[in-house]
């Protein structure tokens, strides 16, 4: 996968050179390029903002250097057609499910807005091209899109073939397609069996596989009440036996 980012911070970044994502990157799994969008600005203080249209307080992002940014990296047009993701909290919801469609995605372009946004056009232009989908990580507002690209690129990477060493955990993660659609994950437990007196659950020392996967589910739909009763109500009924309903 080839993963393209324009920001005016490509130091939030490094990061990205880290841990699993940083060997993927190493192995050629992925191909991070990151693009300082004043490098598409030509006057001495390389602005990439201006005041809003219609007054009120802030600064907008110029639509120039990002349109000329965007047609640049397209321009590369052996890598097939990208998908650019624009973080923004007034995106639609990101969630697992997004993850995993776009973890098959070959190319994604990530606008990092700053300021109250980016010129409302940018977009517009580019969905002349190319997909485009504004991605909201949460209900609340960041300085700007950096931290939230870091945050969907670690969602995605991680589901690609060989960047994490244990595929299996992926299908028990929280939200995983399948038997965690919309279920999230209950408590796990390592070494010791006994922590300043706090002992692990009997049933996980039990090696009673199918009692154990049974009481794994117990506990996710009970967690999964009592912190997101709004995923409860999404359960699809089809999908709980005649156990989950009693939990
Ligand atoms: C069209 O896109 C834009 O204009 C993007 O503009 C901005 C402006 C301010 C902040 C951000 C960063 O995203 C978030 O704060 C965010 C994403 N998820 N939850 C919070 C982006």
């Amino acid at each position: 996968m080839r993963i393209d980012i324009i920001t005016i911070f490509p130091d939030y970044f490094t990061p990205l050179d880290l841990s699993l994502i940083g060997k993927a990157r190493r192995s050629g799994l992925i191909d991070v390029r990151l693009h300082d969008l004043r490098r598409w600005t030509y006057d001495r203080h390389h602005t990439v903002d201006d005041t809003p249209y219609g007054g009120g307080p802030g600064m907008v992002m110029k639509p120039e250097p990002w349109g000329e940014a965007l047609d640049e990296i397209t321009a590369d047009a052996d890598a097939g057609t990208p998908r650019l993701i624009l973080p923004t909290p007034s995106g639609l919801p990101f969630t697992q499910q997004d993850a995993v469609r776009l973890a098959k995605e070959p190319w994604l372009i990530f606008a990092c807005g700053r300021y109250e946004g980016i010129d409302a056009r940018v977009a517009v232009d580019a969905a002349q091209r190319m997909p485009v989908e504004e991605l909201s990580i949460g209900d609340y507002v960041l300085n700007g899109g950096e931290v939230a690209t870091l945050v969907i690129v670690e969602a995605i990477s991680r589901l690609l073939p060989g960047v994490l060493g244990n595929v299996e955990s992926i299908t028990q993660d929280s939200f995983a397609p399948g038997t965690m659609d919309n279920l999230v994950e209950g408590p796990v437990y390592t070494k010791p069996p006994v922590w300043r007196g706090h002992e692990v659950p009997p049933i996980l020392l039990s090696g009673h596989h199918a009692a154990i996967d049974r009481w794994r589910r117990d506990e996710a739909l009970r967690k999964t009440a009592r912190n997101r009763p709004d995923l409860i109500r999404r359960l699809d009924p089809e999908s709980l036996d005649k156990r989950d309903r009693e939990v």
